[in-house]
């Protein structure tokens, strides 16, 4: 079997075509102007190209973009008093902060202080709740993403097997919380997991968020499953940088029915579905009804 390609770059531009239309009758019919504002502590190499990327994504949406990038050694105090000033202000809807942060500054309580309103990462810890309790949520834009493509390309997911490899609180988890909403029958496997390829062999959808360069091999998948990973590497071969996943594609497209590529796969709809609930933000922020087709 040769698996079909979920083309997960093609996938982003079209939600990020649904945003552009979406913020645009959003501008003509109510005077809106969806706001994000990301901000960045340090010069992690890697952070500063995606914060650029959602800083030029913003604007081909038509959305208001703000940037602010901080010094390495930025207080807690001025991180904190910078969210403040934000959640304050009625032009931004949406706020970010990148991670990984500077160790000497707290992730979790940095990412509590931002109103869960505005919290488009959904990593607040109210946000947290209401998606494990399958309330209305913001939910975090890489399972988001890989959700929308998990229900393009498979149409209902119901009663269907899923085993997500990884339980970090920004993509395992919350994946975990969207397909048990979709009925799934849902396994959480990591790194201590008993024969981790017999379960993973279980799997109707199998979604790899382990962090390990290339560890799920063609043994790892039922025939005919669908792939999805989210795995995001920079490993040296032949004396080049390469972007691996944490699947090793060649032997898991040849059993799966189909895979998603790293590059252009979740990676895109990462940023699209930022996109998407900066301007579910902005709705619910005015009362508005819910963009189409792009919240869960
Ligand atoms: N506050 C947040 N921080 C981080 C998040 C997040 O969702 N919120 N996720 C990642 C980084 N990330 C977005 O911030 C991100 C990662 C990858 C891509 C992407 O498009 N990848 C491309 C490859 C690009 C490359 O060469 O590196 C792909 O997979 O095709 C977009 C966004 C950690 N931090």
């Amino acid at each position: 079997m040769t698996a079909t390609v979920i083309d997960g770059k093609a996938f982003a531009a079209r939600v990020r075509g649904q945003v552009a239309e979406q913020v645009a009758r959003l501008k003509a019919e109510h005077g809106l102007v969806p706001g994000l504002a990301v901000v960045l502590v340090g010069e992690d190499p890697a952070s500063q190209v995606y914060v650029g990327a959602k800083g030029k994504q913003t604007v081909e949406v038509g959305m208001i973009s703000v940037e602010h990038k901080l010094p390495v050694d930025t207080s807690e105090a001025d991180l904190l008093a910078l969210i403040a000033a934000l959640n304050a202000d009625a032009k931004i809807h949406g706020i970010l902060v990148q991670l990984p942060l500077p160790s000497h500054l707290n992730s979790d309580l940095v990412i509590n202080s931002i109103d869960p309103a505005k919290d488009v990462d959904g990593f607040h810890i109210s946000n947290v709740g209401l998606l494990g309790t399958g309330q209305k949520a913001m939910v975090p834009c890489t399972p988001l993403g890989c959700l929308m493509m998990l229900r393009a390309h498979l149409g209902k997911l119901s009663g269907l097997n899923a085993v997500v490899v990884g339980r970090s609180n920004i993509v395992g988890k919350p994946m975990a919380q969207l397909l048990l909403g979709e009925s799934c029958t849902v396994t959480i496997a990591h790194s201590r997991t008993r024969d981790l390829a017999a379960v993973c062999r279980g799997a109707d959808i199998l979604v790899a968020a382990v962090g390990r360069p290339e560890m799920i091999t063609g043994d790892y998948v039922k025939p005919g499953a669908t792939v999805i990973d989210v795995g995001i590497n920079r490993i040296q071969r032949d004396g080049k940088t390469r972007l691996v996943g944490d699947v090793d594609y060649a032997s898991a497209a040849a059993v799966a029915g189909a895979i998603t590529p790293v590059p252009g796969g979740v990676g895109p709809m990462t940023i699209a579905c930022l996109l998407a609930n900066t301007l579910t933000a902005c709705c619910r922020e005015n009362g508005l009804p819910e963009p189409v087709g792009l919240t869960v």
